[in-house]
């Protein structure tokens, strides 16, 4: 370790992803954990980060105030909860350090909230910080742009553990803007979320979704361009959380030295063009 280290601190850092997260700061060159925050309720503050997650001892307590925690730090990573993300983000830009987020199930809402953070904080949010899912959003978007909507009908089909709260994932609803924007329309007025009962006939054009969820299932996702007599199946499978973990401590290496704004992982992979 070395005094010129990122300082990154890891919220939410006892649940599924935080301690996948702080196992993978501790591997990883140019980084070190300076805060782990849960909240003051959690059975694990005052433990150390290290031990909780199974990285071994650390010296960095569990705390449950991340004002404290933030004030010293360069980043912070941030896989917790939407009401808790706006919340963090707002004490990132106080504090003008990098704020990468992982977090689905935003609000439009709650968005604004973190673009608004994102004019002190250099925020990347992400619904899927894998390299894998990004290409596979790169690729939807161009098999979306070849194919054309009056043949050719978009489903994004997904399945998580039991435990997921939210609805479609973060990374199927960037399967479904990557495959809106390569059809040149907006996804929010071409999106169908649920069907049930009497649904009609599909209608042309609309982009579907699809939730399963049981089990410990990481993360499916599927993106099915469905023609007459032909479909092209587009799918990413994640077999670890670490692949998350490790870009996300990679999205706050680059973005230290980046401008206050509100960057994806896109611009992290070099993807945006
Ligand atoms: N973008 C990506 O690549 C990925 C995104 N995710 C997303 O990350 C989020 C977390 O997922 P996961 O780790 O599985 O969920 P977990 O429920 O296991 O972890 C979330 C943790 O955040 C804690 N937390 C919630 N609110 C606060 C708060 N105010 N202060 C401090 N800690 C808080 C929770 O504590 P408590 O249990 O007490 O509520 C919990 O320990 C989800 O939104 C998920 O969809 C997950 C994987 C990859
Ligand atoms: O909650 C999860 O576990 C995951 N959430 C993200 C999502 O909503 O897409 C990313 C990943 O699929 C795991």
């Amino acid at each position: 370790m070395s005094e010129h280290d990122m300082k990154l601190v890891v919220v939410g850092a006892a649940g599924r992803m935080g301690q996948t997260i702080i196992r993978v700061i501790q591997q990883t060159p140019g980084v070190k954990l300076h805060a782990a925050v849960e909240r003051e309720t959690s059975a694990f503050i005052g433990k150390d980060a290290g031990e909780l997650a199974g990285a071994g001892f650390v010296g960095v307590p569990v705390t449950s105030d991340p004002l404290e925690a933030f004030l010293h730090a360069d980043g912070v990573i941030d896989f917790s909860s939407p009401a808790s993300t706006v919340n963090f983000a707002g004490l990132a830009a106080q504090a003008r350090i990098v704020h990468v987020i992982g977090t689905t199930g935003c609000s439009e809402a709650d968005e604004e909230k973190i673009l608004a953070a994102a004019r002190h904080a250099r925020v990347v949010k992400s619904g899927n910080m894998s390299l894998g899912v990004n290409l596979l959003g790169v690729l939807a978007e161009q098999a979306a742009r070849a194919l054309p909507a009056s043949g050719w009908d978009i489903e994004v089909l997904e399945m998580h553990h039991k435990h997921k709260v939210d609805a479609p994932s973060g990374t199927a609803l960037l399967l479904g803007e990557a495959a809106a924007k390569g059809r040149g329309i907006a996804l929010k007025e071409h999106s169908v979320r649920v069907r049930d009962g009497h649904t009609g006939a599909r209608e042309a054009g609309t982009i579907g979704f699809a939730t399963l969820r049981g089990g410990s299932v990481i993360g499916e996702h599927s993106v099915i361009l469905a023609g007459e007599g032909e479909l092209v199946t587009l799918s990413h499978s994640a077999q670890d959380r670490s692949i998350f973990a490790r870009g996300a401590v990679a999205a706050a290496l680059w973005a230290h030295p980046q401008k206050p704004g509100f960057y994806t992982m896109l611009d992290v992979l070099g993807l945006n063009h």
